[in-house]
């Protein structure tokens, strides 16, 4: 995971799988190697395999269960995404909350495995908590300003600055800001405030021109 983070959270939109996830990929990845920076994808479990075929990006899962192989039923596991192409994975997004255990159970597979990890925390008490247990990142995201267009970094710039000083106790920890991220100057202000990069979802899936979000963003994360 390369700074300035840019992490492009798929969801379960309309344009997130088949053709339409493709293509969407594909533009991101366009504009990745255009402007020679990392631009990182979290797609749906079914769509890892095909995406990661079909796009040198790296492609993350959206999420993992925490079971151990064998008998669960509908379980994707960190061993599954690792095997269909994934590179990491998000754990614990707002929308897919799970328990404190199965975080570390699922960080200490994903350890082995070689797979990044981004757990989400709502809110800033949470932070060193998932600091100690060594994550890639951490994807600090207030849930109400989720999909709201209204960014945490213009709306709550606190919960940056303040998850940015606790993360300094863990140097290997990256943290990240999203919810309400909307254009550069969003992107642009997160960064100031400290973070290492930024989460995104509904301005991209849901933008009629994908390619100038993603591409604008990329601007200003690179102090364009
Ligand atoms: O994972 C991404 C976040 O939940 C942000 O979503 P949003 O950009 O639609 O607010």
């Amino acid at each position: 995971m390369k700074k300035p983070v840019i992490l492009i959270n798929f969801k379960a939109y309309d344009t997130s799988f088949g053709k339409k996830g493709i293509d969407i990929a594909k533009k991101i990845e366009k504009i990745s190697l255009e402007y020679s920076t990392e631009i990182i994808i979290s797609v749906p479990p079914t769509e890892i395999y095909r995406i990661s075929n079909e796009v040198s990006i790296p492609v993350y899962a959206e999420h993992v269960d925490a079971n151990p192989l064998g008998a669960h039923t509908g379980s994707v596991t960190p061993e599954m995404v690792k095997d269909a192409g994934a590179e990491g994975t998000l754990i614990n997004h707002s929308e897919r909350r799970i328990r404190i255990d199965e975080i570390a159970e699922i960080l200490s597979r994903a350890r082995k495995l070689n797979l990044d990890t981004v757990v989400c925390v709502d809110r800033n008490e949470l932070v060193k908590a998932i600091g100690t247990l060594e994550p890639t990142s951490i994807l600090i995201e207030p849930p109400e300003l989720i999909g709201s267009g209204i960014s945490v970094s213009k709306a709550r710039p606190e919960v940056i600055t303040n998850a940015v000083e606790q993360v300094k106790e863990f140097p290997k920890v990256l943290l990240i800001a999203g919810a309400g991220i909307t254009n550069g100057e969003d992107v642009s202000t997160a960064l100031k405030l400290g973070a290492a990069g930024i989460g995104v979802a509904s301005a991209v899936m849901k933008a009629k021109e994908p390619c100038k979000v993603v591409e604008e963003f990329v601007k200003s994360s690179l102090g364009n």
